[in-house]
């Protein structure tokens, strides 16, 4: 489904601090997988997962997706295909405080243009649907970290993508929630989504609901 070709990936390039944060990688992601990168920290995994998801460009190298080679496409075909194809859900989660769960839960679905009252019922049932229904009129500021997390994960959920991708999802939460988090996973998977994720977290690495890991060192693959 994904496939990147030579990834290569540089930041401050031709300045005295150049540091190439990704270096050579070759890799197929396949569909409906579950998929955890793991490497110490600095290894590249956010640098790789930003640029599958079309969050960033890679220095050098190719992603296709599909099929498509869309690393050279222009920014605002990048930013559809990044709004039609992946969810986030990063580690800070990224709510917008002072906004409900609900409201946070609406925004990234917006410049789809479809009728509030539609966008309004799909952000009722996903919320609902992770346990969250009781507290979805609540500030996000409001809730504990594991319902922060479920409002990320049905944000990230509005826009029905193909793909979601969440860097070191249970980093902040304790053992109960992250067990929470990988119940979820496995749902999500087993709706025939594709999951890519960042961990340190054996919980997360050793789970039967993560298919395959994928070991990082040094901006190159070690271990699949
Ligand atoms: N915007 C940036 N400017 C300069 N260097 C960067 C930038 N983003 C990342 N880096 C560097 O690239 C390397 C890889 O970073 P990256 O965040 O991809 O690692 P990581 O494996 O996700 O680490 P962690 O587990 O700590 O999140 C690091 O050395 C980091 O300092």
């Amino acid at each position: 489904m994904i496939q990147l070709t030579d990834i290569h990936k540089a930041f401050n390039q031709g300045q005295h601090n150049e540091y190439w944060a990704l270096s050579g990688i070759d890799l197929e992601l396949e569909a409906r997988r579950v998929t955890a990168f793991q490497g110490p920290s600095g290894s590249g995994k956010t640098s790789l997962l930003t640029i599958v998801g079309c969050l960033a460009r890679p220095t050098r190298g190719r992603v296709r997706l599909h099929g498509e080679d869309i690393s050279g496409l222009p920014e605002r075909f990048l930013t559809e295909i990044r709004r039609r194809t992946f969810g986030f859900v990063f580690q800070q989660f990224n709510l917008i405080r002072g906004l409900s769960a609900l409201d946070n839960v609406m925004l990234p679905a917006y410049p789809e243009g479809k009728p509030h009252a539609e966008l309004l019922q799909r952000a009722e049932v996903l919320l609902a649907r992770l346990q969250l229904g009781h507290r979805r009129h609540a500030r996000v500021e409001w809730l504990s970290g594991g319902e922060q997390q479920r409002v990320a994960i049905a944000r990230a959920l509005i826009n029905d993508p193909e793909v979601i991708i969440a860097d070191e999802p249970t980093a902040n939460l304790d053992t109960t929630l992250s067990k929470q988090f990988l119940a979820i996973l496995e749902e999500l998977s087993g709706e025939g989504r594709t999951v890519l994720l960042t961990s340190h977290d054996p919980l997360v690495i050793k789970s039967s609901a993560v298919h395959r890991v994928v070991g990082l060192r040094d901006g190159r693959l070690c271990g699949d």
